[in-house]
C-alpha cells in the first residue's frame, strides 16, 4: 500500500469568528497535497497578496487555535487529521522567538529539555546544531538573545526546530526582517539543512525570487478568502542563492509569478476603491 500524504487539505475552509455578526472567511476550499517521496521532503512556498490567508494556512497545519480547527473539510497530516499542535511539526516565525533569558545553548536545547532528554546529551546536540547553523560553538553558545543579530536569532530558531528533527517544517516569513545580503546567506543555509533532514517545508514569504529560490512548488493563493490559484513547479535550489537568482530562467519565472501576483494586487485595489 502506498504511504499516506504528508500533509493533504480536502475542500478546507476558515471563516474566523463563525456565527457572528464579525464572521471573516479567510481561506475557502483549498485543496492540495504533498505526497510523501521516499528521502526526498518537499519544499511548498507560498505566495499571495497580502491577508490572502498564508498564515491561516500555515498554522492549520500546526493544529494552532483559532486557525485549528478549519471550519469546513479536513486537513491532514500523514493520513490522519490534525487534532493540535504535535511534536511531528516544528514553527519558525518571522519574529524572533527566542527565550530572553535563556542562552543559544538553552534556547536550542528547549525542545529536548521539554521531552526529558538528559543535559549533558541536550547540550551534546544543541552544540552540534549551533554549529551546523553557522554560530560559534565557543563564543556564541553562552550569549543571551539580545547579544545577537537578527541573522544570528533566526540561526538560532532554526537549530531550536531542528534538533527535534520534525517530519513538517512551517515557516512563515522567517527571513522578512533581514537585509538582503543576510536573507540569501540564511536561503543557502536553509537548502543545505533542508537537505540534511529531508523534512517537509511550508514556507510563507513576501519575496518571489525566496519563492522561487527555494521551492519545489509554488503556491499562489488568490486575494481575499483565499483560494489555492496555481501550484508552480520551479527548479530545485541546486546552485548558490546569488547565481541561481541571477540566471535568465530564474528571472523569467520571477516575472511570470509577478505578473500573476500584481494582477491579484490590482483587483485588490479595485475591489477596495468600490
Ligand atoms: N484570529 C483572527 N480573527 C479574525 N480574523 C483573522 C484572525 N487571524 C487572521 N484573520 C484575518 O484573516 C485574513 C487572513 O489572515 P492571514 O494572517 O492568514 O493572512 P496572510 O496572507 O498571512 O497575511 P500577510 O501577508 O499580511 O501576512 C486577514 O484578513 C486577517 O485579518
Amino acid at each position: 500500500m502506498s504511504s499516506p500524504n504528508v500533509v493533504e487539505f480536502r475542500n478546507v475552509s476558515k471563516t474566523y469568528n463563525y456565527g457572528r455578526p464579525d464572521a471573516f472567511t479567510a481561506v475557502k476550499d483549498i485543496n492540495f497535497a504533498v505526497p510523501d517521496v521516499p528521502n526526498h521532503g518537499e519544499f511548498i512556498s507560498v505566495l499571495g497578496p497580502s491577508g490572502c490567508g498564508k498564515s491561516t494556512i500555515l498554522r492549520m497545519i500546526a493544529g494552532l487555535t483559532p486557525q485549528h480547527p478549519p471550519t469546513t473539510g479536513e486537513v491532514l497530516v500523514e493520513g490522519q487529521r490534525v487534532l493540535g499542535p504535535g511534536p511531528d511539526r516544528g514553527m519558525v516565525f518571522q519574529d524572533y522567538t527566542s527565550f530572553d533569558n535563556r542562552t543559544v545553548l538553552d534556547n536550542v536545547a528547549f525542545g529536548m529539555e521539554c521531552r526529558g532528554v538528559s543535559r549533558e546529551e541536550r547540550h551534546e546536540q544543541a552544540r552540534s546544531w549551533i554549529g551546523k547553523v553557522g554560530l560559534n560553538v565557543d563564543s556564541d553558545a553562552g550569549k543571551f538573545p539580545h547579544e545577537l543579530s537578527g541573522g544570528m536569532r533566526q540561526r538560532v530558531a532554526i537549530a531550536r526546530t531542528l534538533i527535534l528533527r520534525p517530519r513538517i517544517i512551517l515557516m512563515d516569513e522567517p527571513f522578512g526582517a533581514l537585509d538582503p545580503h543576510t536573507r540569501m546567506q540564511m536561503q543557502d543555509l536553509l537548502v543545505n539543512l533542508w537537505r540534511e533532514v529531508q523534512a517537509t517545508v511550508f514556507f510563507v514569504t513576501h519575496s518571489i525570487e525566496e519563492s522561487v529560490y527555494l521551492g519545489d512548488r509554488v503556491f499562489i493563493l488568490s486575494r481575499s478568502p483565499g483560494t489555492l490559484l496555481h501550484q508552480i513547479e520551479v527548479e530545485p535550489p541546486d546552485r548558490p542563492a546569488l547565481e541561481m537568482q541571477r540566471e535568465e530562467g530564474f528571472q523569467k519565472t520571477v516575472f511570470g509569478i509577478r505578473d500573476i501576483l500584481e494582477e491579484l494586487e490590482s483587483a485588490n485595489a479595485h475591489a477596495g476603491a468600490m
